[in-house]
């Protein structure tokens, strides 16, 4: 059965216009965010789990950081808990942590490993704590105000930032062929698991992977300007000024930090992309317009 002329044409313009990117970025690694709010339908994790196979078998390395707030969100709810959020991240007490650990290093965790299985890739799904990945401690964060004579220190509980990454384990698994898939969850010195946001383990995972790109799959077109417009490229130096005029707020905040952190150590981009656009991670790396976001490196 022959297909239809035009949409032949098109699917050779389609591969035609991605043969660059692959031949470019053959062998490199692409570190994906992939964001709890971008895993809306099962035709979209679909889409999702196609990608990152088709990355693998043309010889590109897709690390994945995934987050799962929302989920999250839904089992504490149905255990009657609620959470309250400072500067983007969730304050977690010790029955929280327990719920972040089983809904990220359990249920979300297993299920991109299933779909990208399922599509035919070799996913293994990992915590911080496997292979000593993740090293944290705890994340103290300062809250400044007029009436305040001195920042004040916020105790958000068993939340951490990344001490440091030890990669062995996953260049282990990318030569083996696998697809490796990390939650955000760091084992401190005394042996404690820290809830992190995911965007800053994705960051410093594209740091010491020395990455090609950062993906940061959310639930907006990308970084949005005052009027809701998508900013297409980011000026880093009207980062501090968008934050205070309140245009960069809640979860965008540590995305945009990490971005830049990223950036600025050696990743050679990083992208907010819209991963409620189905395929949206060949669409950025594969053609010339891209989509979202960019924040270029140096
Ligand atoms: N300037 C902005 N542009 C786009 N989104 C923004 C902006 N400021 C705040 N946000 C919020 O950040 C959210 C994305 O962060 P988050 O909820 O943590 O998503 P994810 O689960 O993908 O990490 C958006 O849904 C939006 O509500
Ligand atoms: C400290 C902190 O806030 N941790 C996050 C970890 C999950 C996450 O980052 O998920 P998303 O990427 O889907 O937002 C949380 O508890 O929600």
């Amino acid at each position: 059965m022959s297909l239809p002329t035009e949409r032949a044409q098109t699917i050779a313009h389609v591969l035609i216009e991605a043969l660059p990117y692959i031949k470019r970025f053959q062998g490199k690694t692409m570190v994906i965010k992939y964001g709890g709010n971008a895993m809306v339908d099962a035709a979209l994790k679909e889409g999702f789990a196609r990608d990152m196979v088709l990355m693998k078998l043309v010889g590109i390395n897709p690390v994945i950081v995934h987050g799962g707030g929302p989920q999250i969100g839904s089992l504490l709810n149905r255990l009657g808990k609620t959470s309250e959020f400072v500067q983007g991240m969730r304050v977690t007490d010790a029955e929280t942590m327990d719920v972040v650990e089983m809904v990220l290093g359990g249920l979300v965790n297993k299920e991109i490993v299933n779909f990208i299985n399922r599509h035919g890739g070799a996913a293994v799904g990992l915590t911080g704590k496997d292979g000593d990945l993740i090293r944290a401690r705890k994340l103290l964060i300062t809250r400044d105000a007029p009436e305040l004579q001195a920042p004040e220190i916020i105790d958000l509980g068993h939340v951490g930032e990344v001490e440091s990454i030890d990669p062995a384990i996953i260049h282990m698994l990318t030569k083996g062929n696998f697809i490796p898939v990390i939650a955000p969850i760091g084992v401190g010195a005394d042996g404690h698991s820290y809830n992190i946001n995911a965007d800053l383990v994705a960051g410093k995972i594209a740091e010491v992977l020395r990455a090609e790109k950062l993906l940061l799959l959310t639930n907006t077109a990308g970084l949005l300007d005052a009027q809701g417009q998508l900013i297409p490229e980011l000026d880093v130096g009207r980062v501090q000024a968008l934050i205070d005029e309140g245009v960069i707020q809640g979860g965008m905040l540590p995305k945009i930090r990490c971005a830049i952190e990223a950036v600025q150590s050696g990743v050679k981009s990083a992208h907010i992309i819209d991963g409620r656009v189905e395929h949206a991670v060949m669409l950025d790396l594969f053609t010339d317009t891209g989509v979202g976001t960019l924040i270029r490196g140096r």
